[in-house]
């Protein structure tokens, strides 16, 4: 009698990974105190695009300020390229209608706004903790009357780890 070997039951879900590979770029980021990732994803589960939050090329991540505070040119806000706008701008294939955005944070109005230009239609961000600024409020306002849709990924609890 020939046993059957059947497939192991504990893989990743399509949700785990891409939220993972967004974590994952998130490690890349340079700022102290928000490091954000993003993964942006086709209709068919194939990975297009990542980012991090960080400067510009060319903008030195030494001598740029990293700060959150204090003098307005002497902070980070006005410099730093948002982790969902550096994968809608890492992109090299083309268009992204229909695409998936996984990002750690929940986007701001301008990156909402190339969000929505991109033609990405669904977000599954992690954390909300910006909820209640003017940033996110406006980002919710547009992307409700765009027809973006969104939600709130639901941590599993399983824990991985890389050797690296
Ligand atoms: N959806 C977002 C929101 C923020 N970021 C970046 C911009 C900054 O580098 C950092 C936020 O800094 P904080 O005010 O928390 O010190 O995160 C992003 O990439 N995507
Ligand atoms: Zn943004």
């Amino acid at each position: 009698m020939i046993k059957k070997i059947r497939k192991r039951s504990d893989y990743i879900t399509w949700d785990e990974y891409f939220m993972g590979v967004a974590q994952l770029a998130g490690m890349r980021s340079k700022d102290p105190s928000s490091q954000v990732g993003a993964c942006i994803v086709s209709e068919d589960n194939k990975i297009l695009s990542m980012g991090y939050n960080g400067f510009p090329i060319g903008c030195s991540d030494d001598d740029f300020p990293w700060a959150r505070e204090g003098e307005e040119l002497e902070t980070k806000y006005l410099y730093v390229t948002h982790s969902e706008l550096n994968a809608i701008l890492n992109y090299r294939g083309g268009s992204l209608e229909g695409a998936k955005l996984y990002v750690t944070l929940f986007p701001c109005n301008e990156c909402a706004k190339a969000i929505i230009q991109s033609g990405i239609k669904t977000i599954v961000y992690g954390n909300d903790k910006y909820a209640n600024t003017p940033a996110v409020i406006a980002s919710k306002r547009m992307l409700d009357a765009s027809g973006v849709r969104y939600y709130q990924y639901s941590p599993t609890g399983r824990e991985i780890t890389i050797q690296l």
